[in-house]
């Protein structure tokens, strides 16, 4: 035997050592979380199991703990992964997502809750903020905005008539690739299917590369994806989810246009989230149409020093002359000085509602 085999043997058998002393250690955790999960119960028996304001706090520690070499975030998912499975054995979380299956939606919410939790495609965002107000699922995950294309008016439009409570956002990088079935003849691409969004996002790539091929807007990357299965002169624009649940080929991958383009998906629900450390909130604020309004709205933000992360505005749907406002901002609604901003801007506003104050997204 050389020294390399003796050292890959030895190196092998201090593997197998770790790997029993982190499987131990794991259902140590995992023990602790079932036991977690009878103490909830015992102090309330409609308890809630998962608990996004810890959940981010464990997250942030792993990556302030980490030394490498494994990178931060890599760690902070595999404990990501490890929690969600403690969070299914107190009990398996059930998601309602944008569907259909294989949508950036989906993917959102698996990054967010982990591969343990039970996701379940909707057809509409409706239908998604609907099963949550129900109880029929725990929590919704419904995209609000893209780095390139802006606000999904939509959700932004949803909020407006419900009772839905913003409980965390997770922001995904979003890589389109064109993608064909093992039967397309590649050179001979006629028409590419997508969403209309995921066009915006390639049009440059698309007019440079494939200018004479018809592009037919449908109403998902998932959907665009399974049409091509069938069709040899057909391509497909779609993320990496949609290729692996239809098994198709990857003709060029990363074609969007701008390098860090991003969507933030909010996680939709029914409980109000306590303090993490590094939180967000969103608002909407009704304001009468007046002159200086806008001012009025924000001059306190300004004052206390609350840093504004998104403001929106859409048109009111009650009254011909108000606008709505959608304000995000850094801080949670118990700390004092976002409390006495937000007692502030009611004196000011037609109407307030408090739509969530939730952990900035960790991953
Ligand atoms: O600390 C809790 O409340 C737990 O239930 C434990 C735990 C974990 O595994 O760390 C699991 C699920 C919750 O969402 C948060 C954390």
């Amino acid at each position: 035997m050389s020294d390399t085999s003796i050292n890959l043997d030895e190196l092998r058998q201090r593997i197998d050592q770790l790997d029993s002393d982190i499987l131990n250690l794991i259902s140590e955790r995992a023990s602790c979380a079932q036991q977690v999960a009878h103490v909830k119960l015992a102090e309330d028996k409609d308890a809630v199991f998962y608990r996004p304001e810890r959940e981010a706090q464990v997250l942030r520690r792993i990556m302030a703990l980490n030394k490498g070499p494994l990178d931060s975030e890599e760690m902070a998912r595999l404990f990501r992964e490890i929690m969600s499975a403690c969070l299914a054995l107190e009990q398996p979380v059930k998601v309602a997502y944008l569907g259909p299956e294989g949508t950036f939606t989906q993917q959102a919410a698996l990054k967010h809750f982990g591969e343990s939790a039970v996701s379940l495609p909707m057809a509409a965002i409706d239908e998604v903020f609907r099963e949550v107000e129900a109880g029929a699922v725990h929590y919704g995950v419904v995209p609000v905005e893209n780095s390139t294309e802006g606000v999904v008016n939509h959700t932004l439009d949803t909020f407006m008539d419900s009772s839905i409570k913003i409980c965390g956002e997770v922001v995904l990088r979003i890589h389109h690739h064109l993608l064909v079935s093992e039967t397309t003849r590649r050179d001979k691409v006629s028409r590419i299917y997508s969403h209309p969004q995921s066009f915006a996002q390639c049009r440059k790539w698309l007019d440079a590369h494939f200018p004479h091929a018809e592009r037919v807007p449908v109403s998902s990357n998932a959907e665009a994806a399974k049409l091509v299965k069938t069709e040899w002169h057909s391509a497909a624009i779609a993320g990496d989810m949609a290729a692996k649940l239809y098994g198709l080929d990857y003709i060029a991958e990363k074609i969007e246009d701008s390098p860090d383009n991003s969507t933030r998906f909010l996680i939709i629900g029914n409980q109000d989230v306590p303090m993490a450390g590094e939180d967000k909130t969103s608002i909407v604020v009704a304001m009468r149409n007046q002159p200086g309004t806008l001012h009025a709205l924000l001059e306190p933000f300004h004052r206390h020093q609350i840093d504004l992360t998104r403001l929106e505005t859409r048109p009111s749907r009650t009254g011909v002359w108000n606008y709505v406002f959608f304000i995000d901002f850094k801080g949670h609604r118990d700390e004092p000085k976002v409390a006495a901003v937000l007692e502030e801007v009611q004196l000011r506003a037609a109407e307030l509602r408090v739509l969530g104050s939730y952990p900035i997204g960790v991953l």
